[in-house]
């Protein structure tokens, strides 16, 4: 499991470690982390230039002595003072080494740039000089390795409020913060390297949690050798209208290939009729009213993608609903549900998963606003509503009251194509078929569907069923990381 912190967890946890070590050892373990990675990216330090952009604080400290220590090693190591003061031990050992202060013209000519503007004291949007400086090391060929945060981006959210710099590499000291792992910030984070300072014995439950292949594959059911199809689990698709069959074909798609003992759509005549065509292994029901009565038992639902929006609609989500076991609220029913709030009230738990735009027509805030503030959003509409939160888009976070918020990291942007959302419900719904809980389900889901898009996609377009057909191969994989 891979855990993040926000800002004040990591203050509070290096005052606790720091009140055992005499003064400055922190900053001395972080340097030497800092310039052990600056190195390895340089190939090779003697005669390498190297610019500094050292901010006021102790986030320009960490790069002032890890520029005394490459300079030591023969790098020819230039600092731009953006602060209108400069941490002073720090500048004193980079002088002494044989570091020089220099304008900002060092950027342009360094092979490496070393972002020391703010780390976790940072507040706000970065103010001038300091924006103009990171957009200058963006704007360089150099490679640019950020010291614990990117400059801009926000350690404890991820938000990304004006200029941002843009690192290849980023140095976390003492643990990985949340805005490392939660885009906009994760995308301006490069590879993150993270440099042991002792902290671990200090540090609280995580913020945020990232599943790897591992505890994807401890938390999967394994059929055993008793299992039939209806102990694997049933899981019923509720999908799919007169008007829009492929949703309903993707999203049984999903299911039969994340392991449900048994698969069973329900809709309309069209979408039925293609589902039957499609896939025989499912059993499929024709409704002749709105209403799921007389179906036979699932153990878990997926209600909405391509039902529609209408009288008819509203009524087959009403009686989904109304069942007494777990259900998954995709696409269309969102729709519903946002309209009436009531079909929510229920015992049995609910797992929505809605991208940013179905999200804003839940919980009423703007779209914009929620892809720049996903985490916060993501937890706000779990609280609010009661539900399990799968918040789909660049950075999938899954968010449950009382329990860290789960962020994937496999996903793809090929992943953004029309109808990947269907097979990702789908994957969904047979987890929970399986027995998973909600956050259990969507987290492993989406690491499964995002790993699935990389091995669909291998660097070209990819379509929505191709990522269905490759959960089978992302499943593999997980199981061989376990
Ligand atoms: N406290 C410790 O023991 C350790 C701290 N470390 C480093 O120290 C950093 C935190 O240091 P600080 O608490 O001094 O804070 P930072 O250095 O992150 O930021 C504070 C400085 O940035 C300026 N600033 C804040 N927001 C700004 C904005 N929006 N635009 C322009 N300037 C802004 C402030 O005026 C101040 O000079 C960590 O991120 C890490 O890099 C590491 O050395 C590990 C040990
Ligand atoms: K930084």
């Amino acid at each position: 499991m891979r855990t993040a912190y926000t800002a004040d967890q990591i203050r509070a946890a290096e005052h606790a470690l720091m009140a055992r070590l005499p003064e400055g050892t922190l900053m001395q373990r972080a340097a030497a982390g800092l310039a052990a990675v600056c190195a390895t990216a340089l190939g090779r330090v003697y005669g390498s230039r190297v610019a500094l952009l050292v901010g006021g604080g102790d986030n320009g400290g960490d790069a002032l002595y890890a520029g005394a220590l490459l300079a030591r090693r023969g790098a020819r190591v230039e600092a731009v003072l953006a602060g209108s003061r400069t941490h002073e031990r720090g500048l004193e050992a980079y002088l002494l080494a044989g570091g020089r202060v220099a304008g900002v013209m060092a950027v342009e000519r360094a092979d490496l740039v070393v972002d020391g503007l703010v780390g976790i004291g940072a507040t706000g949007a970065l103010r001038e000089p300091y924006a103009e400086l990171a957009r200058a090391a963006n704007a360089a060929p150099a490679l640019t390795v950020a010291v614990d945060v990117p400059s801009g981006v926000d350690a404890s959210s991820g938000r990304v409020a004006g200029a941002a710099v843009e690192a290849q590499i980023t140095v976390t000291m003492g643990a990985p913060k949340t805005g490392l792992l939660v885009d906009p910030g994760a995308a301006r984070a490069g590879a993150v390297e993270l440099v042991d300072i002792g902290l671990g014995p200090y540090l609280p439950a995580p913020d945020v949690t990232a599943l790897t292949g591992a505890d994807v594959a401890d938390l999967l059911p394994r059929p055993a050798t008793e299992s039939d199809k209806y102990r694997r689990g049933v899981v019923g698709i509720a999908a799919g209208s007169d008007l829009y069959t492929g949703a309903a074909v993707l999203a049984v798609g999903g299911a039969l290939r994340a392991g449900a003992g048994m698969v069973r759509h329900v809709g309309q005549h069209a979408p039925v009729a293609q589902v039957r065509s499609h896939w025989p292994e499912a059993v499929v029901t024709e409704l002749e009213r709105p209403s799921i009565d007389g179906v036979g038992r699932v153990q878990a639902w997926v209600l909405g993608p391509g039902l529609g929006t209408g009288a008819w609609a509203h009524e087959v989500a009403a009686s989904v609903l109304a069942s007494d076991v777990p259900v998954l609220v995709d696409a269309d029913a969102l729709t519903l549900v946002s309209r009436d709030r009531s079909l929510l009230r229920r015992t049995a738990p609910v797992l929505v998963t809605p991208h940013a735009g179905e999200l804003s027509r839940l919980i009423g805030a703007g779209r914009a606003e929620i892809e720049a503030g996903r985490l916060e959003h993501a937890r706000a509409a779990a609280a609010e509503l009661g539900v399990t939160v799968l918040l789909k888009g660049s950075t999938t976070v899954v968010a449950e009251a009382d329990r860290p918020v789960r962020v994937n990291a496999t996903g793809t942007s090929w992943l953004a194509t029309g109808g990947t959302g269907d097979v990702l419900a789908g994957v969904s719904g047979a987890l929970l078929a399986q027995g998973l809980d909600c956050y259990d389900a969507a987290s492993c889901a989406a690491h499964l569907h995002g790993l699935a898009g990389r091995i669909a996609a291998d660097g070209a377009p990819l379509n929505a069923a191709d990522v269905a057909a490759a959960i089978p191969e992302a499943i593999r994989r997980v199981h061989d990381e376990g």
